[in-house]
C-alpha cells in the first residue's frame, strides 16, 4: 500500500496545532508556515525506509515492457519523492547566478524548459479531411443530403458543404499548441499551486522511467491518468513540462468548450469531443463525426503524446468510475492497422488530500451539476487561493508497450479481429441473476432466454473485440487507481467511519493532525475534562459531512476490498456479524464471487487479466495469515461438483482466454479441489478487524437492500429520472430520520449505480420513447416472490 508521504510523519508543533483545535476551520491559521522544516523531516523519514517501487506494468499482461522499459537506477530513486517546485529551483541554472536571477528563478525556469513548435502537429485538419474514411463519411452524408433535398445531380456542392461542416468540427476537435503560450501557463501555475498545496509530490524515479521511454523509444505516449478534479490535467502538463516532456493532446469534454476558455484550452494542447456520440435527429449515428474523432489517429502518426481521461468524467464518489473505451479503440486501431509501429500506454494516478471541487458535495445531494463557466472557473480561483489544499501526489505508471510481440491484450485482439478465429468467454449478467434465482432458474425460459442466446449468438466478433479493449480499459484504469497515493485525509476519514464511528480519544488514533485540520468541519474534536484533557475525535453525524468522509474513505476502498468481500460473505448473518459454525472456504469464495460481480459497478476486485477465483483465494490466503481466519477442519475428501453445478474454478470463466493450455494444466487452481472449514479468531483485535471490513461494504450494501425494497413500489413505468430522484428520496428520508445505519448510503452516485445494476441484472427494463427513458419491472421479476429473492440475495451478506 502507497501511503502519502504526509501520512508517514507526525509534524510536531504543539502550539500550532492547539491554535487549529481552537479554529477548526480558520485556514488562514494554518495556511503560510511550514514547508521547510516539513520538507526536511518529511525527506529524512523517508531515506530511511526502503519503500517498494510503485507504478510496475503488469508482469503477465506486459512481460516485455515489464524487463525493458526499466531500469535499477529507477529503483535507487525510490525514496526521491520530491516537491515541485523544489525540483524547479534546484533544476534551474539561476541557483548559481545573483540576487535577481534567483529572484527571477520561476522565469528562467520556464524559459529554459524545452518546448518548440517543431515538437508539435501540421496540417492536421487537412490530413484528415484526406481521410479516405472520413471521404468516404462525407459523400455518405452528402448523398444522404442530396436526397432528402431532391437535388439528383448537385452532388458536387452538397459535398463542399458536408466538407465545410466537417473542417468546423475539426476546427474546434484539433489543439493548436503554443510553446509561448505553455511557458506562461507553466510561470502561472507555478505560482499558483505554490499557494493552493503544500506541496505537489512526484517521483522522480517514475518521471525518469517516463523521460527514458519517451527519449528512447521514439513512439507516442498516450497517457491515461484517473480523473479526479480539473487540476488533473493542469498537473500533468506541468510536470511533464518541467521534466522537458512534450505536452500531451488532450481529449477534453465539449462541456469546456466555451468562449476564451476554448480557444485557451486549444493552445494548451486541448481538443474538443463529444462526451456522447447521440445520434442524430433521425436517430441514425452520426458517421460524419465519428469518422472525424479519427483525427486522433494522424496526432499519433505525427508522433503526438496524448491523454484521455477513461471515465470521462469525474469521480463523485473517490472511486474510479467506468472506464470508457471509444478514444482507447482508436489508439488500438491506429496500431493494428500498422499505421504507427507502437503505442506507450502510461497509466497515472493522482491523489489530493483534499476535495477540491466545491460542487461535489451538493451533487451527491441531489443538486444538479452547474456547467462550466468562466465566471465560475475564477471563483474556483479565488476559493482555493483562501483555502489550505493540503498534498497533491501524482504517480506515473512504467510506460507498456501495446506491440503485438508483447501486450497480451494486443496480441488477443489481433488474433481474435484480423484471424478470426478463437472465442471469448465472459461471464454474462444472466448468469448472475441465475445466481439470484437459482432456485427458479426455468422463470427464464421464454423472453429473456432467447434474448440471452441471441446475446451469446453474436459474442465471438465484434462483442469480443470490444470486450478485449474495454478490459485493456479496465486494466489501465485498475492500476492507475492502484497507483494512486493513499493520503492522511482517506485513511483518517476511513478510520473514523468503519473502525470508530463513536469517537476515540487523539493518542488511540494514531495519525497526523495536519489530516484532521484538513477534514475540517467533517470531525468533531472535542476535549474530554476527564481523560486528562485528552481530545476525542468523531466523525461528525451532518448528511453532508457524512458524504465527504465517504468520499474519502472511497479513496482506500480498493486496498481492502477483496478481503473485505471475504469478510462480507463470511456468516448467514448472526446478531454479532461473525459466525460461530466454520465455513467452508469453497462455498465462501463462492459467495464473495457473487457478490463482487453483484457490485460491478461499485468495485473492481481484480484487473481483468486475474480471475475472481485467484483473487479471493488469495484473500482467504492472506487473512489465514494475518490470523483473523484459521482452519478449523480439513475436508479429507476431494471436491466432488454436485450434478447440477460445474466445478468451481470453470464456474466463473475467465475474463480473457489468452491462457493456454499448457499453462492451465499447469496451474494450482486446476488442483485447488480439497475443502477446509474456516472459523474467525476469537481475539477481540482480530474481530474488531473483521468487522472494520464488514462495516466497509455496509453502506454499499445499505443502498442497495433499500434500492431492492424500493423497487416493490414500481407498479407502472416511470421516467428514469423521476425514479432515480424518487429513490433517492427514500434513501436520504431514512438517513435524515436516522433509521439508516450507514447515512452515506444515500450519496446520489450509489442511487444512480444501484438503478444502474438493477437495469442490467434485468430487474428493470428500460425503454425509450420521444426522446425519454422509462423504467419498469421486468417479466421476470414482476411476482413478488423475485423481488424478495432479490432482497433476501442482499441481505444475505452480513449488514453491520
Ligand atoms: C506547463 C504548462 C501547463 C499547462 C497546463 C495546460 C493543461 C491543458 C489544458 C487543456 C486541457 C483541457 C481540458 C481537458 C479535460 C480533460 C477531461 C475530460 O474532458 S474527460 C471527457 C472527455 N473524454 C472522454 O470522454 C474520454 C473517454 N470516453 C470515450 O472514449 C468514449 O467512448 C467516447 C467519448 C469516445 C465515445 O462515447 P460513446 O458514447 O462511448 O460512443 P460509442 O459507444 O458510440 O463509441 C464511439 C466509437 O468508439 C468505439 N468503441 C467504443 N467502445 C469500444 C470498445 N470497447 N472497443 C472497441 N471500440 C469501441 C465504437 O465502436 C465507436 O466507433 P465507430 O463505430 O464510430 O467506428
Ligand atoms: O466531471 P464532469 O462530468 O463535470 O466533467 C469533467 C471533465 O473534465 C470535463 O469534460
Amino acid at each position: 500500500m502507497e501511503l502519502s508521504d504526509g501520512f508517514l510523519l507526525q509534524v510536531n508543533n504543539g502550539e500550532q496545532w492547539c491554535n487549529r483545535w481552537k479554529h477548526p476551520n480558520d485556514d488562514s491559521v494554518s495556511h503560510r508556515p511550514r514547508p521547510t522544516i516539513f520538507f526536511i523531516t518529511w525527506k529524512e523519514g523517508l531515506l530511511n525506509r526502503k519503500r517498494p517501487f510503485v507504478g510496475r506494468c503488469c508482469h503477465s499482461c506486459t512481460p516485455q515492457s515489464w524487463v525493458i522499459i526499466y531500469d535499477n537506477v529507477f529503483t535507487s530513486l525510490h525514496v526521491s519523492v520530491y516537491k515541485l517546485v523544489h525540483i524547479c529551483v534546484s533544476m534551474c541554472s539561476c541557483r548559481q547566478r545573483g540576487w535577481l536571477a534567483r529572484r527571477l528563478s520561476y522565469v528562467l525556469f520556464v524559459m529554459e524548459r524545452d518546448v518548440n513548435k517543431d515538437m508539435f502537429t501540421r496540417n492536421v485538419v487537412d490530413n484528415v479531411l484526406n481521410n479516405s474514411r472520413v471521404e468516404s463519411a462525407i459523400v455518405t452524408v452528402a448523398t444522404d443530403l442530396d436526397a432528402a433535398a431532391s437535388l439528383p445531380g448537385q452532388e458536387h456542392k452538397a459535398i463542399s458543404k458536408v466538407k465545410q461542416k466537417a473542417r468546423a468540427f475539426l476546427q474546434e476537435m484539433v489543439a493548436n499548441i503554443s510553446p509561448a503560450f505553455i511557458r506562461l501557463t507553466g510561470w502561472v501555475l507555478l505560482r499558483l499551486f505554490n499557494g493552493f498545496f503544500w506541496s505537489i509530490q512526484i517521483h522522480k524515479g517514475q518521471l525518469e522511467m517516463v523521460k527514458k521511454a519517451a527519449t528512447e523509444q521514439n513512439v507516442p505516449m498516450v497517457f491515461l491518468p484517473v480523473h479526479k478534479s480539473h487540476i488533473d490535467y493542469l498537473l500533468i502538463t506541468l510536470i511533464l513540462f518541467c521534466h522537458n516532456i512534450k505536452a500531451p493532446h488532450i481529449a477534453a469534454g465539449n462541456n469546456l468548450s466555451i468562449p476564451i476558455l476554448s480557444t485557451l484550452i486549444r493552445k494548451l494542447g486541448g481538443f474538443f469531443i463529444r462526451r456522447r456520440m447521440e445520434e442524430t435527429g433521425d436517430g441514425k449515428k452520426d458517421i460524419l463525426y465519428r469518422s472525424l474523432l479519427h483525427a486522433v489517429k494522424e496526432l499519433l502518426r505525427q508522433q503526438q503524446f496524448l491523454e484521455v481521461y477513461l471515465e470521462g468524467t469525474r469521480s463523485r464518489s473517490g472511486k474510479p468510475s467506468t472506464a470508457r473505451a471509444g478514444m482507447l479503440s482508436i489508439v488500438v486501431d491506429t496500431m493494428c492497422t500498422g499505421s504507427i509501429a507502437d503505442v506507450l500506454v502510461v497509466p497515472v494516478g493522482i491523489s489530493y488530500d483534499r476535495i477540491l471541487e466545491g460542487n461535489y458535495n451538493s451533487e451527491q445531494l441531489g443538486k444538479p451539476k452547474k456547467n462550466e463557466s468562466l465566471w465560475g472557473i475564477a471563483c474556483g480561483v479565488f476559493r482555493m487561493l483562501r483555502k489550505n489544499y493540503g498534498c497533491v501526489r501524482v504517480d506515473f505508471n512504467q510506460p507498456f508497450s501495446l506491440k503485438v510481440t508483447d501486450c497480451r491484450f494486443i496480441s488477443a485482439f489481433i488474433q481474435k479481429n484480423y484471424s478470426c478465429c478463437g472465442h471469448m468467454r465472459s461471464f454474462s449478467r444472466f448468469q448472475l441473476s441465475l445466481l439470484i434465482l437459482k432456485p427458479d432458474a426455468q422463470l427464464f425460459e421464454g423472453q429473456e432466454e432467447e434474448e440471452q442466446q441471441q446475446l451469446n449468438r453474436e459474442l465471438p466478433d465484434d462483442l469480443s473485440r470490444r470486450q478485449l479493449i474495454n478490459n485493456l480499459a479496465k486494466h489501465v484504469l485498475f492500476t492507475a487507481n492502484k497507483s494512486s497515493a493513499i493520503m492522511s485525509t482517506h485513511i483518517v476519514a476511513c478510520l473514523l467511519l468503519y473502525r470508530h464511528r463513536q469517537g476515540v480519544v487523539l493518542s488511540k488514533l494514531d495519525v497526523v493532525m495536519r489530516a484532521l485540520h484538513l477534514l475540517g468541519n467533517c470531525v468533531n474534536v472535542t476535549s474530554s475534562s476527564n481523560r486528562n484533557g485528552e481530545f476525542t475525535i468523531a466523525p461528525s453525524q451532518t448528511v453532508p459531512a457524512l458524504f465527504e468522509l465517504n468520499f474519502y474513505s472511497n479513496c482506500l476502498f480498493h486496498v481492502f476490498i477483496s478481503d473485505a468481500i471475504i469478510a462480507e460473505s463470511e456468516s448467514d448473518h448472526p446478531p454479532d456479524g461473525l459466525s460461530s459454525l466454520p465455513l467452508s472456504q469453497e462455498r465462501l469464495i463462492r459467495k464473495a464471487a457473487g457478490l463482487s460481480h453483484f457490485l460491478v459497478n461499485e468495485v473492481t476486485v481484480a484487473p481483468p487479466c486475474q480471475t475472481i477465483y485467484q483473487v479471493f483465494h488469495d484473500a482467504v490466503t492472506r487473512l489465514i495469515q494475518y490470523g483473523v481466519l484459521y482452519v478449523a477442519e480439513e475436508d479429507q475428501e476431494e471436491l466432488s461438483p454436485s450434478p447440477t453445478e460445474e466445478p468451481w474454478p470453470k464456474k466463473f470463466p475467465e475474463p480473457l482466454s489468452w491462457r493456454s493450455d499448457e499453462e492451465d494444466e499447469d496451474s494450482d487452481f486446476g488442483e485447488e479441489q480439497r475443502d477446509r472449514y474456516l472459523k474467525v479468531s476469537v481475539s477481540p483485535e482480530h474481530q474488531e478487524f473483521f468487522v472494520f471490513l464488514q462495516r466497509l461494504v455496509s453502506p454499499v450494501l445499505e443502498a442497495y437492500s433499500g434500492a431492492a425494497i424500493f423497487v416493490h413500489s414500481l407498479s407502472q413505468p416511470m421516467a428514469e429520472s423521476d425514479y432515480t430522484q424518487r429513490l433517492f428520496r427514500y434513501l436520504l428520508t431514512r438517513t435524515e430520520r436516522g433509521v439508516a445505519a450507514y447515512g452515506e448510503s444515500a450519496t446520489h452516485y450509489l442511487v444512480k449505480n444501484t438503478v444502474r445494476t438493477f437495469k442490467e441484472l434485468g430487474v428493470l427494463k428500460q425503454r425509450r420513447e420521444n426522446e425519454v427513458t422509462t423504467l419498469e419491472l421486468s417479466s421476470t421479476f414482476l411476482p413478488q416472490a423475485n423481488r424478495n429473492k432479490l432482497l433476501q440475495y442482499i441481505l444475505g451478506f452480513t449488514l453491520l
